[in-house]
């Protein structure tokens, strides 16, 4: 037993480390001692190590933290302002225009500011950011006390913040240089997609990941009519134009893939690289069904995501892990695929190892960092608790998020965010809608 006491140990009636596999612990005490989990043991002994302080967590359920590996932080604001369009129209028409209107450094800071309270709200400790101003972006990941992976956004278009796609790589590797010593902050490469960004940036891109041994983060074969212009254009579909430029690898994150051939599982499974499965925005914008059973029997890390919320429209990565589950098994026509505790891990190990970070977080492990959520499984709808995954996948809201932990640190207190004023953030909001609103 080590001498020093635990800063916090944490009671609660279930918890779940994701790994191993499958399993669900009654009466099992964790322990936290300088932001990492020092101690997994049951009640008894738990209780006999010194802690600064206990706390009992009756009729809950302890998982690491919600991993929402893709999203637009900031589209927050743009939350509803084009419902019900095929993603092109959507994109071309009313995205694209509203965001070369509006978006600048205030316009990042207060919707990355209403998404990050958002996803803490939901049970969330790490998300991922592709979208503009990245530095901006990441300013209110720090302040807030979240985990994330900011993207360097590139396109081959001006895009807010960069006139082109040189400048936005040369800001976004001062970004890298700021970051590289962050506890909780990673950044990575975000080209858009395959039919947005020319081969001679994707090397670029491709030579720049290696040296700096980090992620790439791409839309990839969202919808068939991608595939089918790439076929025109470049005589291959997008994932194998990706291949050749050398772009897939374990540290490469396709977000979508609503289209997967047997070519391209191959290629995903050969090189290791991850998919980012998100299905409401697959599913609003009517782009495709990404076959989730399928690569995950392949042996595909599997991740989720909710996308933006203009696309979805919202960040609730629990509504979205239960969507995921029940989508997986009418795709697959079988009602054993992704059952709900392989559900909770690709909404947690899995987000962590698509984004790099599954040395630190995705699972309640010793020495990882304590990326904590701790759900209320007590109410009347949630009873009785047989499986208390299954309860939290397919009966529960993420209204029952009620604590939550990054780095040991309280992020969230009965549902009550400690370090964002909850009541600022709606008023800015509903500010900026006001604005959009009059003038769109
Ligand atoms: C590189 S900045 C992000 C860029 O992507 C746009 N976007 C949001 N959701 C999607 C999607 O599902 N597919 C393609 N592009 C999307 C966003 O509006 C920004 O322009
Ligand atoms: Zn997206």
């Amino acid at each position: 037993m080590s001498a020093a006491p635990l800063d916090l140990l944490l009671l609660p009636t279930w918890l779940v480390p994701v790994e191993p596999a499958g399993v669900v612990l009654h009466d099992h005490g964790l322990g936290i001692r300088d932001g990492r989990i020092a101690l997994l043991a049951p009640r008894a002994e738990a209780l006999k190590h010194p802690a600064l302080e206990v706390r009992e967590l009756p009729g809950r359920l302890l998982t690491p933290g919600l991993v929402n590996a893709h999203g637009h932080a900031a589209m927050t604001l743009f939350r509803g302002l084009a419902d019900d369009l095929p993603l092109m129209t959507w994109l071309q028409q009313h995205i694209w225009p509203a965001e070369a209107k509006w978006v600048d450094e205030d316009f990042i800071r207060d919707g990355t500011e209403l998404a990050i309270a958002e996803q803490l709200k939901g049970g969330i400790t790490c998300f991922s950011d592709m979208y503009f101003f990245p530095a901006a972006a990441s300013e209110l990941v720090h302040k807030s006390g979240i985990r994330a992976q900011i993207t360097v956004p590139v396109l081959d278009f001006p895009i807010p913040g960069a006139r082109d796609a040189d400048e936005a790589l040369r800001k976004g590797l001062e970004l890298f240089d700021d970051l590289k010593h962050h506890p909780r902050l990673t950044v990575a490469f975000g080209p858009h997609a395959p039919y947005t960004v020319s081969d001679d940036k994707l090397e670029n891109i491709r030579m720049l990941a290696e040296e700096l041994d980090a992620g790439i983060h791409m839309h990839v074969q969202e919808t068939a009519f991608e595939v089918q212009q790439s076929l025109e254009q470049h005589g291959v579909r997008p994932l194998a134009r990706l291949a050749r430029l050398g772009l897939l690898g374990p540290r490469f994150q396709a977000v979508h893939m609503t289209q997967v051939d047997d070519d391209d599982l191959a290629l995903l499974a050969d090189s290791n690289s991850s998919v980012i499965h998100c299905p409401e925005s697959n599913l609003k914008l009517a782009s495709g069904f990404c076959p989730v059973e399928r690569l995950w029997q392949a042996g595909i890390n599997v991740a989720i995501g909710t996308d933006g919320a203009a696309s979805n429209n919202d960040l609730d990565l629990l509504g979205e892990t239960r969507t995921a589950a029940l989508l997986a098994k009418a795709v697959a026509g079988s009602a054993t695929a992704l059952d709900a505790h392989r559900a909770l891990r690709m909404a947690t190990l899995n987000g962590a190892r698509a984004l790099g970070l599954e040395a630190q977080i995705g699972s309640l492990e010793i020495g990882k960092s304590a990326d904590l959520t701790a759900f209320d499984l007590s109410g009347l709808a949630q009873q009785p608790v047989y499986d208390p995954v299954s309860q939290l996948i397919y009966a529960s809201g993420r209204s029952c998020v009620e604590h939550l932990w990054v780095a040991g640190k309280p992020l969230l207190e009965s549902g009550r965010l400690t370090r964002l004023d909850e009541q600022r953030i709606t008023a800015n909001a509903r500010a900026w809608g006001a604005r959009i609103a009059g003038q769109a």
